[in-house]
């Protein structure tokens, strides 16, 4: 019985008394006689029915407080938030207590946290609640104090957490916060990672979920997904390199063929059991190899060398016309001069051409760029090799050779010439983007279907086409500093805003993961590969 149908009841049984009285002439003290005790009875009943409803019933035991609702118990601890400010007034207490609550949002635990702030004329004080749905368990709530109480040591060395007892009438608020006056309503929405991700399925693993501090399940992508293409982000020495080593690695283990464009020339480092490619042992490219597509060789060129439309046009009658004679500096200019020179217009085109055509016929274009042909199908057809373009100290002419590398390897997947799976790591991609990316932007949306999966590794995603931003299905974002790359990482992945936070606080080797087999970006640890 509620309390409300108490008044209802008790004139119910007034009123028929009354009406007894009426038809039976009873005498009032006969009727109070009556009435009286089914009042009190009606009263003893509500408290009793009230009472075995819910209990409330608090409980004490080293500051953990149990509530027992019904047949349920909630057990917790409250503990004062106390921020103790320097004496020259330095500590950045908002800051601090930003961050701590930053870092309990990253565990993955079952509890529930509450910071409630109470506020009146004369106090402010915060407190922190953390309490949990369970039976017996007073040892997991100061487990977790404990664990709580340890990161507000490393993260707001200012701040401290202390429990407040708990009478059985009352789980108090704290009135008093430490020696300054603070308080603020707390309007950060977080959302944790949610241990259900653990379950995910993965056959390449890559490290383990961690939250910041501690590390739980080990977490991975699915070899099936790599053909939806890889982005790795971060900045520099937040661990791009381990990382794509490390996925080379373990994919070349369940059968990938891998090829790396290494730019820097670093991964031989990491990775000394591939064969490699460098200055003393280079692949030869012929460019006007019978079996490369015009169409292609003059997209490559035109977006490197930024050809404007009539100099791309100009291109393809020239490489059309040089098929069979030797790529040199005088084929070429030969070449252009027999082209009609009918219009003014088509002489400036030609000059601007052959000029800018001089860096694939300079001494270092001449390393790289030759007639002596290597037949690139059968050396890359099968394995797991660096490409070190380090050699090439000119920029354009080794983002030329590159794409060109990537260009001979997808052909070879496009005729269906190998029915491997292949992973093609592209290290600092950045630099293989201008104004005009039309090559690599087509080949990212059509090498998918043929078992050839991209890894861009860049630390500026933000120069990065939107193209292959949308294109690369699993992300790996390492540490990012500047704004502008965390924002185009953010919006791509539609990250809640505790993770944007958290792009630039990574420590190395730490990694927000977003793939297809994962609900949810998640914190992640990435293995060493060495
Ligand atoms: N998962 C990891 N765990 C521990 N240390 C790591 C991890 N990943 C990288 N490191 C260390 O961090 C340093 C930088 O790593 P790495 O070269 O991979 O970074 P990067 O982002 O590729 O840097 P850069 O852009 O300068 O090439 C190295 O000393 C490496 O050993």
């Amino acid at each position: 019985m509620n309390r409300d149908k108490i008044g209802p009841a008790i004139l119910f049984i007034l009123g028929s008394l009354i009406i007894l009285d009426q038809f039976f002439k009873v005498e009032l003290f006969v009727l109070v006689l009556f009435a009286l005790p089914m009042i009190l009875s009606i009263i003893v009943l509500y408290f009793f029915i009230s009472k075995k409803k819910l209990s409330i019933n608090i409980f004490l035991k080293n500051q953990i407080f149990r509530v027992n609702i019904g047949n349920q118990s909630i057990y917790g601890i409250t503990c004062k938030i106390i921020g103790k400010q320097e004496l020259d007034g330095t500590a950045n207490l908002q800051k601090e207590l930003d961050a701590l609550l930053d870092a309990i949002s990253r565990k993955e635990i079952d509890l529930e946290y509450v910071v409630i702030t109470s506020i009146s004329n004369k106090r402010k004080s915060s407190s922190l609640i953390l309490f949990k749905k369970c039976e017996n368990c007073e040892d997991d709530i100061m487990r977790e104090f404990e664990s709580v109480s340890i990161i507000a040591k490393a993260v707001s060395p200012h701040i401290s957490l202390v429990p407040t007892p708990s009478s059985n009438l009352a789980i108090p608020i704290p009135q008093i916060f430490g020696n300054i006056s603070y308080a603020r309503v707390f309007d950060k929405v977080y959302d944790v990672p949610k241990s259900e991700d653990s379950t995910v399925d993965y056959d390449v693993e890559i490290g383990d979920i961690t939250n910041g501090k501690m590390i739980s399940s080990p977490i991975g992508i699915r070899s099936s997904d790599v053909v939806r293409h890889i982005g790795i982000f971060g900045s520099t020495g937040s661990g791009k390199s381990n990382t794509a080593a490390l996925l080379s690695k373990k994919l070349a283990e369940i059968g990938f063929n891998v090829v790396i464009l290494d730019w820097h020339g670093e991964f031989k480092n990491l990775l000394n059991d591939f064969i490699v490619f460098d200055r003393q042992n280079i692949i030869k490219i012929n460019i006007l190899s019978q079996s490369y597509g015009i169409e292609d060789i003059v997209d490559i060129i035109g977006d490197v060398l930024q050809l404007t439309d009539p100099q791309r046009f100009m291109l393809h009658l020239l490489l059309l016309k040089l098929k069979g004679r030797p790529f040199t500096l005088s084929t070429v200019i030969d070449t252009l001069n027999q082209l009609d020179e009918g219009s003014n217009w088509s002489r400036e085109v030609k000059y601007a051409l052959a000029r800018k055509l001089l860096l694939l016929t300079s001494r270092q274009g001449k390393l790289v760029f030759s007639n002596e042909e290597d037949d690139i199908e059968k050396i890359l057809e099968s394995g797991k090799y660096i490409i070190d373009l380090s050699f090439l100290h000119n920029i354009r002419l080794r983002r030329l050779y590159g794409l060109f590398i990537l260009k001979i390897l997808t052909d070879i997947y496009f005729r269906g010439k190998s029915d491997k799976k292949i992973l093609i790591v592209i290290e600092e991609a950045h630099n293989y983007f201008t104004e005009y990316n039309d090559f690599i932007n087509r080949i990212i949306s059509e090498v998918r279907k043929f078992g050839v999966g991209l890894c861009i590794v860049s630390q500026s995603p933000s120069s990065i086409s939107a193209e292959i931003l949308k294109n690369t299905n699993i992300k790996i974002i390492h540490s990012l500093k500047a704004d502008i790359d965390k924002r185009v990482i953010s919006d791509s992945l539609s990250l809640p805003p505790s993770m944007v936070n958290f792009i630039d606080k990574l420590d190395i080797g730490e990694a927000i993961l977003s793939a297809p087999n994962i609900k949810n970006p998640i914190v992640v640890k990435i293995k060493k590969t060495f």
